[in-house]
């Protein structure tokens, strides 16, 4: 690297370090210390700290990083002898007539550290400041947050009764780190058709819903454990992710975690999904939040946190209403619950679920589909071997194939292991055999026949019927 770019570098990384600071600063509500900050540095609007930076995740980055590197934990702080505030760092004019700042000066000019510290000296007044900057009164409660810029928002909108729960709902409910494709899906066509249908249609083309054909707001989908309706949502998310907020939580952790606040928290969220929108509500094991009331022995608390879900629903609903003339779709917010006892939910539930979606088994062709995907070796095997495979997994949902494929796997590295070698030293099968495939699909028994069964029968009489 030359002199010219290693100046250069140290300089960005001064700045960029300076704009971090101010950023978390601002995240932790001490607006006057960063207001002190910008006009002593003179950062500028010209730059802002990037999605998904702050110092709060280097911070955790570096910890784990130097664990994983030294197995211990970095010291960051070590006690001093005195005891009281930080002692105040006096500048040494002693003497010296404090010389106005110079003028700002750009990284190409720049001879040493100090002035590039100056070349941040430049205009502070455009440097956006918040609606609730406290140049007075009580400083807002500090808060550690994940993503200080999204809580900037949430500064601006709520009210500090309701920031800290807003919070809460932002780090522990926004889901973005997910990695999955439609593609992956086998054999549940007509489920991804709805969600595609509710979420990524009313985007691509917003003329088209209007009036009557409003798009689908909540939807339930249905099926035994195991047959993908967590990797539907899932995948709605990481599919939609440029372009939709994505809040995932299961019911017991909205019973739980935020017991005694759940009922308000509920507010929140869809207040904060409102914010955020357009957005999806994901909520997983739905039937342990919206089980049927029980009049007499349910708790006060537990049928208040139910009627403030029934009215998160209505919101959407009545927000749909008013939507006669056509919108860009940015402004919705998408309920997408999945259970495996729909039979349990409350009726008040189920009348508000615009679908409810069957995710059942997969036929022998989706089986043969998921084997195909998930070893993609065995495309070259005769198809007559693969059927049998199949015939084998009749009955099975896509979470016990992907096991038995995974055994199959395993036999083939146990082999790879232990196995028996050539005279040369190689390995006897190196590739997947039929074998091991057989074998391992003969090993696994199905375990879901008859509550896929009884979820087909109560499709029949209360859910969707899907027409291809
Ligand atoms: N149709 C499918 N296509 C591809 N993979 C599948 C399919 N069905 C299930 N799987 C596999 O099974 C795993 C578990 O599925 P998932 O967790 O989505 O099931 P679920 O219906 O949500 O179960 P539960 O009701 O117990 O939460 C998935 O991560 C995926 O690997």
């Amino acid at each position: 690297m030359s002199f010219e770019q290693d100046r250069r570098s140290i300089y960005e990384r001064r700045r960029n370090i300076l704009y971090l600071v101010a950023n978390y600063l601002s995240s932790m509500g001490l607006h006057q210390t960063r207001q002190a900050l910008i006009d002593e540095t003179h950062l500028t609007s010209e730059f802002e700290v990037c999605d998904n930076i702050d110092l709060d995740t280097m911070y955790q980055d570096f910890c784990s990083y130097f664990l994983l590197k030294f197995g211990k934990q970095p010291r960051i702080v070590k006690r001093t002898e005195s005891i009281g505030p930080l002692p105040t760092v006096h500048r040494k004019l002693s003497g010296a007539r404090r010389k106005p700042p110079p003028p700002a000066l750009k990284p190409e000019s720049l001879t040493n550290a100090g002035d590039e510290l100056q070349a941040l000296r430049v205009t502070a007044t455009n440097l956006p400041t918040h609606s609730n900057d406290h140049t007075e009164g009580p400083t807002p409660p500090v808060v550690p947050y994940a993503n200080p810029k999204l809580l900037v928002r949430l500064q601006d909108h709520f009210t500090s009764e309701w920031k800290d729960l807003a919070e809460e709902v932002c780090r522990d409910l926004i889901r973005k780190d997910l990695r999955q494709r439609w593609s992956n899906i086998k054999g549940l066509a007509g489920p991804i058709k709805v969600l595609k249908e509710s979420v990524i249609a009313p985007l691509e083309h917003p003329e088209l819903f209007v009036g009557l054909a409003q798009p689908w707001r909540c939807v339930l989908l249905h099926g035994a454990p195991g047959t993908g309706k967590t990797m539907l949502a899932r995948t709605l998310c990481s599919e939609t992710r440029e372009s939709v907020t994505f809040f995932s939580t299961t019911a017991s952790t909205l019973i739980s975690k935020w017991r005694g606040e759940s009922e308000k928290l509920i507010r929140i969220l869809y207040e904060v999904a409102k914010f955020y929108a357009p957005s999806i509500i994901f909520v997983d094991e739905f039937d342990s939040l919206a089980s049927r009331r029980d009049t007499v022995r349910e708790h006060e608390a537990s049928k208040r946190f139910k009627n403030e879900f029934l009215s998160l629903i209505d919101g959407l609903e009545s927000s749909a209403a008013n939507e006669q003339t056509p919108t860009d779709g940015r402004d919705r917010v998408f309920l997408l619950a999945s259970t495996n006892l729909p039979w349990e939910l409350d009726p008040a539930f189920l009348r508000r679920f615009e679908r409810k979606i069957l995710v059942d088994l997969p036929t022998p062709d989706g089986r043969k589909e998921l084997i195909e995907h998930l070893l993609p070796t065995v495309t070259a095997w005769p198809e007559q071997e693969i059927q049998q495979v199949v015939t084998l997994s009749e009955g099975w949902t896509g979470d016990e194939v992907r096991l038995a494929c995974k055994e199959a796997s395993m036999m083939l590295l146990r082999n790879k292991i232990t196995g028996r070698r050539t005279i040369s030293g190689r390995v006897e099968h190196e590739e997947l055999q039929f074998s091991m495939l057989h074998k391992a699909f003969e090993q696994l028994r199905p375990g879901c026949v008859e509550l896929a069964q009884k979820h087909r029968d109560w499709n029949q009489r209360y859910g969707t019927q899907l027409v291809e």
